[in-house]
């Protein structure tokens, strides 16, 4: 398996909608060519960005072929399949490899606390359903299930597993599964605050819910660490956080508040979609003082 395409700046893609707050196709193609014209690694379709679990099996369905009919053999497509069902997620993951992903990935059963042999077996389905390589994702805190070591050893008996995406916020998670894997399998940093602290401690790539909104930064962390500039690399990892801490001091999920930014950039696609909420109110105006954030800092690393 060529790693190499993984490894890298991966935005986690956000669902486009339009005005009525269906998804749009138009939009879904906007943005994902807004993404791939940056100069991005690849595309993690339908995850928690893409409010995968707010959407039905067909809207899933139509954002990846869409995402797919524009940019696959360009970029590096991973296909988010987990949903409530083992069923759900199997027929996900054969459309994604119908329609030309590298990669799946899911989360863990949701809803119900199952056990560790359950989660096992639900991911274990959902890797022999296609041929495809899969990537676990693990987010204990939208999920309440953290990867454990002993299991990810079992799993890595199938040579399908190529990575974790791990968005649990110790950075030692990501050192722990890189310890107990190989050399040939990928840890993707999750949580885009510590980008920098989870490569050096042993991730590749980053597969993040910001990135979208400032591709620019990411991928110039990345450029930093990748030539040992570590001064810049925390000096941007530092002005990176500075504008997540504003994109989540909105009356709204912070999934409105990027999409507010994009809106204001050009990108339109829509809001988000309930139960999530939308920014409402005196908090509206407050978005463009962060897109203005968001352009500062890019202009300041620009020439370095
Ligand atoms: C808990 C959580 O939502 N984590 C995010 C982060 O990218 C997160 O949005 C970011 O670090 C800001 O807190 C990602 O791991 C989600 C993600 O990649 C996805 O949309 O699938």
């Amino acid at each position: 398996m060529q790693l190499n395409m993984f490894k890298g700046i991966i935005p986690a893609f956000y669902a486009c909608y339009d005005e009525a707050g269906e998804v749009s196709l138009e939009r879904i193609k906007n943005l994902s060519t807004h993404l791939y014209e940056k100069g991005i690694r690849g595309l993690y379709v339908g995850g928690s960005s893409g409010e995968c679990i707010y959407q039905t099996l067909d809207e899933r369905k139509a954002t990846l072929k869409c995402v797919a009919e524009n940019l696959q053999g360009k970029i590096t497509l991973i296909a988010h399949v987990g949903a409530p069902s083992t069923k759900e997620s199997i027929e996900l993951a054969r459309y994604a490899k119908e329609v030309g992903y590298d990669a799946l990935s899911a989360i863990p059963p949701i809803y119900f606390k199952l056990p560790e042999s359950a989660i096992e077996k639900y991911w274990t389905e959902i890797m022999d359903s296609t041929d495809l390589p899969f990537i676990i994702y693990n987010i204990p805190q939208t999920t309440g299930y953290n990867l454990s070591v002993p299991l990810l050893k079992r799993l890595l008996t199938n040579d399908k597993l190529i990575g974790v995406k791990n968005s649990s916020m110790p950075v030692m998670d990501i050192e722990r599964f890189k310890a107990a894997s190989h050399e040939d399998f990928i840890v993707f940093n999750g949580p885009d605050e510590q980008y920098v602290s989870g490569r050096l401690i042993g991730a590749e790539g980053g597969i993040g819910g910001t990135y979208g909104v400032m591709p620019e930064l990411f991928l110039k962390a990345e450029e930093f660490i990748s030539a040992g500039n570590f001064s810049d690399a925390r000096k941007i990892q530092h002005d990176i956080n500075d504008i997540i801490i504003a994109l989540c001091s909105l009356n709204g999920s912070m999934y409105s508040v990027i999409k507010g930014v994009l809106k204001l950039s050009g990108i339109n696609i829509g809001s988000v979609r309930g139960p999530l909420e939308a920014v409402t109110g005196e908090d509206i105006k407050k978005i463009d003082d962060i897109k203005k954030k968001i352009e500062e800092a890019i202009v300041k690393y620009q020439t370095i």
